[in-house]
Parts: structure tokens; C-alpha cells; sequence
């Protein structure tokens, strides 16, 4: 196609958002008409099916559950009262905490006010709050957020080290929907550790955003934690930011939480328009269905040209991959579908990855994020004429291109600046996206059994590890590994209690091992 016709094919096919500033162009990805009729019965079933979601039908069938994160931004589309005055209580609630800890009427024991917050948690209960506080805190917030989202030491130690002279003034919020993730139960355990260690009572200090009954909410309870907010049922992890998950820990930061939602529901506004070309969420389902087959054989690259929405790849990554990477289709059939996802921003990536997306296998489409405004204020001229925001602006143009040039599509999202709306849209868009996309390949895109293989293949290996200590404490001689495992009563195991040993040997646990570190069959294990 001709400089003219793309021309042509942009303008046919720009969506704008008058009230947000919004465009979304898809006219480098090279579908024809023929493909988007093709489509079109089943984006009927989908825009009929969300519209079902939304009035609160059982969309997550495996786990017998409403999807109701839409209702959030809009609570008066909550399907029964009682659900629609708890949203709007939370929200009130949210705020009326934040203000009083904003202001010091809520303040630590020892201190005016909270200056800093450690938030614990993973997954959706961190992806948000860390892609949100990214792009929309202040430099200089009324409180500082850091963020503990693993179970690795070093990791929690230090966040606890560049805090050790203001655990006084830090609050602590755990957050986890179920309340029994192992990673944020270890760092809230830890964090509990470390607030003792410094005689502060931990209870004065922590606040747990939970669904009511869990272990954790449990423990908030019987504690007399300073706070505790629901997390409700019906609204999965990875679509958490605009609940309590995410709103409590922006409000805090003085983030325009009421703006954030605003954006949002005007998105939900726009992406319940059950017309491809006027919806921009079918029009990015439309666009990955298109790039990969309706199998996800091509990755979702996510560009984003504004260094503080790079969290946004790595929100995507788990909102995309988690829902839509499944193996069973809503049938039963072996599907093995989703579209992998990596990022991290423009014009940074140009010298890291870009080389292969122009060049080399042709496995993926971009999305590129445009923000308009580049800065607050006025920008110094680089050279005669021309700012930095001018070669940002060039080289996303530049990459787009070149990319079409051969053969690579893609997709560009145009905001008008960062800001509060604009982010709760962007979210907004790609919740919407994401359940069309996983309603069009016919898959439960708002549950995710897999993850529990590898839970419960965790659990296994602490549950071994339990058993090869009690071998070794019972023993007076070295015993090699193949005889651990026989008395462990898991022979078939050798391999990972080999891992185990080496793991307790280097972190000073009382394992000796002798022999040849590089012939790990010749060694023999005792305890010191
Ligand atoms: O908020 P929770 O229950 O601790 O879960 C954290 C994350 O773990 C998962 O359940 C599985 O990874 C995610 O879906 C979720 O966001």
C-alpha cells in the first residue's frame, strides 16, 4: 500500500475518544474487510455475552463466580443494591482513611504521620499498584510507597534496609485477595519480624486488604490491625486496580483515585458499544485475533513512549497472559491458547530488542503508546528548533514505520498526557480487550488453574525438605544422597533433594557436604 492509500486506510479506520483524548490506530495492522466480516458473528456473541457479564451473569464458570470489576467504576451496574451501596461505601471509606493519614489524624504511636507505606503483596495485588504509582505519584507524595512483591530475602531486606530509620513512620499494607499466598504471608511474617525487632507494634502500623474470612483477614482481626479493607469475590486479581487492591494504596499517595475511576468508566462507556469500529476495545481484540491467528501465534510487544507508563508491559503481561493462557477452550477441547506479552518502553528499547522486531523472526505485532503531551511546561531546545520531545516523538514514528516497511504490524494508542483519566482508561481498555479476545477463541479468560500446578509443586519440595532434615538429624554418619532419598521414602526424588541440600549448605542451615561439588552424585551429607 501506497503512502496515500495508508493515509487513507489511517484515517478510515481512527478511533477517537472526544471526551478522553483517546485514539487508537490500527491501520498498520493489514486485515482486510473480508477478515473483519469474518469476525463479525463472533464479536455479536461477545458484545451480547459481556453485556450478560455485566448484569452479573456467572462468567468464570470454574470458579462459579460474577466478573464484576466493571461495577467498581460504575456501581449503580452492580446487579443488586446491597453490591452497589458496598462499592460506594468502600470508595467513601478509602478516601476517609487516606485523608485522616494524609492529615495525621491517623498516626503512628510514636509519630506525626505516616511518611512512607511498604505495600506486600504479587500478582494482581501488586501489578497495579506498581504500575499505577509509577505513572501517576508525585515526586514528592505525602506518603512514599515501596514495594515488597516475592519471597526473596535479599529483595525484602532490602526495602526494610532503606526504610530502618523510618519503620516508625512506615504503614504497612498487606495485600491479598485469597489472604494465603505464600510470597506476601512470607513478607508480611518478615516485615512483622523487622517492626518488632525495632519494639514498634506491628498491629499499629499494618492494614490488610482481604476478602473478609480469609487467614489474613483472620489475623488483621485478631490482632487489632489498624485497618482492614474487603476485597470482594467477583473481582479477579489481575483486575483489581480500581478495587481496593489498587484505590487504597493510590489515595494514599495522593493520587486522584475519583479521576482514575472516571477514565475508567468512561472507557467502559465507550467499549460497551456493540460495533467493531466504534468500540476501541474490539478494535485491539479485532487486531490480536487478526496478528495471531486466533491462537496467539504472534507476541504482543508493548511500546510505550513515556518512561512512567514502562510498568504498563509488565501489568499487561500477567492481565493478557494470565487470562488468556489456557489450555482448554469453555468446551472441553485442547486449545493451548493466549499471546504472550513483553515490553518495556520507547525509545529505551530501540536499543535493546528493536533490532530483531525490524530484522529478524517475524513473531510478533507492537503496540505502541503515545503520549502527546511531553512534558509540563515548556521544553529547551536540543538543537535549533528541536527538543527532546521532538525525538521522542520521532523516533516512535520512525519505529512504526520502519517496522510496516517489513512487514511487522502494529497498533498505536494515543493519550493526551499521563494523568489520572487517561490511566484508569488505558486499564479500562485492555480489561475489555482482554474479555473479548478470550470470549472470541471461547476460553474462561478470569481464572488461572495453572498457576496452581506450580503452587502445589512448591509446597511439595518444602514438604521434602521437612523430611530429608528429620533423615539427617537422625543419622550420625554421611549419607549420600541416593540413601537420603531412600529414607526420606522418595527415591525418585534424588535430583531435588540434591537442590535442596545446596540450597540449605549455602544459606548456612547446618548441611555439610563432601566430595566433588561438580559431581553431585559422589557427595555425602550429614548436619554440622
Ligand atoms: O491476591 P492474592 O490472592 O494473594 O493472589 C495474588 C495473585 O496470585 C494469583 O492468584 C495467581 O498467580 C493471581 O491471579 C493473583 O493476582
Amino acid at each position: 500500500m501506497d503512502a496515500i492509500a495508508l493515509w487513507q486506510r489511517y484515517q478510515d479506520w481512527l478511533y477517537f475518544h472526544e471526551g478522553l483524548g483517546l485514539y487508537v490506530d490500527v491501520s498498520r495492522m493489514r486485515f482486510d474487510d473480508a477478515f473483519v466480516e469474518s469476525l463479525r458473528p463472533k464479536f455479536d456473541k461477545a458484545f451480547g455475552d459481556m453485556a450478560e457479564l455485566e448484569k452479573g451473569a456467572i462468567a468464570n464458570p470454574d470458579e462459579n463466580r460474577m466478573v464484576g470489576h466493571y461495577w467498581l467504576r460504575n456501581p449503580d451496574l452492580a446487579p443488586t443494591p446491597e453490591l452497589t451501596q458496598e462499592i460506594v461505601q468502600t470508595l467513601e471509606q478509602i478516601e476517609a482513611f487516606a485523608e485522616k493519614v494524609q492529615t495525621g489524624a491517623i498516626h503512628p504511636p510514636r509519630a506525626n504521620r505516616f511518611t512512607d507505606i511498604i505495600s506486600i503483596g504479587i500478582g494482581g495485588s501488586a501489578l497495579g499498584p506498581e504500575f499505577v504509582s509509577e505513572a501517576l505519584a508525585s515526586d514528592f507524595p505525602p506518603l512514599k510507597i515501596h514495594f515488597i512483591d516475592n519471597t526473596d530475602p535479599a529483595g525484602i531486606d532490602r526495602i526494610l534496609n532503606q526504610l530502618r530509620n523510618n519503620l516508625a513512620s512506615t504503614l504497612v499494607l498487606v495485600i491479598s485477595k485469597s489472604g494465603g499466598t505464600p510470597e506476601p504471608r512470607n513478607g508480611m511474617i518478615e516485615v512483622k519480624k523487622a517492626y518488632a525487632g525495632h519494639n514498634l507494634d506491628f498491629a499499629q502500623y499494618a492494614v490488610a486488604i482481604t476478602s473478609p474470612g480469609s487467614n489474613l483477614d483472620k489475623v488483621a482481626q485478631s490482632e487489632g490491625w489498624l485497618a482492614t479493607f474487603p476485597m470482594y469475590d467477583w473481582v479477579g486479581g489481575r483486575t483489581s486496580e480500581m478495587s481496593t487492591v489498587g484505590l487504597v494504596p493510590a489515595a494514599l499517595q495522593g493520587i486522584d483515585i475519583r479521576a482514575m475511576l472516571d477514565g475508567a468508566k468512561e472507557m467502559d462507556d465507550a467499549t460497551r458499544i456493540p460495533d467493531i469500529k466504534k468500540n476501541p476495545a474490539a478494535l485491539l481484540a479485532l487486531s490480536w485475533y487478526y496478528a495471531g491467528d486466533g491462537k496467539g501465534k504472534k507476541d504482543m510487544v508493548v511500546l510505550p513512549y513515556k518512561d512512567s507508563l514502562a510498568l504498563f508491559s509488565r501489568y499487561l503481561q500477567q492481565l493478557v497472559m494470565e487470562s488468556l493462557g489456557k489450555e482448554q477452550d469453555l468446551d472441553g477441547n485442547i486449545v493451548h491458547q493466549g499471546i504472550a506479552v513483553y515490553g518495556n518502553k520507547g525509545s529505551t528499547d530501540q536499543h535493546a530488542y528493536v533490532q530483531q522486531l525490524r530484522d529478524g523472526v517475524p513473531n510478533f505485532f507492537a503496540t505502541l503508546i503515545e503520549v502527546l503531551e511531553d512534558r509540563h511546561g515548556q521544553s529547551p531546545e536540543i538543537d535549533p528548533g528541536v527538543t527532546s520531545g521532538d525525538y521522542l516523538s520521532g523516533f516512535l514514528q520512525g519505529t512504526r514505520k520502519a517496522l510496516y516497511e517489513n512487514q511487522r504490524d502494529s497498533i498505536t494508542i494515543t493519550i493526551p498526557q499521563v494523568n489520572a483519566r487517561t490511566v484508569g482508561a488505558l486499564i479500562a481498555l485492555y480489561d475489555r480487550a482482554v474479555g473479548f479476545y478470550g470470549n472470541l477463541v471461547n476460553i474462561n479468560a478470569y481464572h488461572q488453574p495453572g498457576v496452581e500446578a506450580g503452587k502445589k509443586a512448591a509446597a511439595a519440595i518444602l514438604d521434602l525438605q521437612t523430611k530429608v532434615v528429620t533423615v539427617l538429624q537422625a543419622e550420625k554418619t554421611p549419607l549420600s544422597l541416593g540413601e537420603i532419598a531412600e529414607k526420606a521414602g522418595a527415591p525418585e526424588e534424588v535430583e531435588a533433594i540434591y537442590k535442596i541440600l545446596r540450597h540449605l549448605n549455602v544459606n548456612q542451615r547446618g548441611v555439610v557436604l563432601q566430595g566433588n561439588l561438580g559431581e553431585p552424585g559422589s557427595l555425602k551429607v550429614s548436619l554440622s
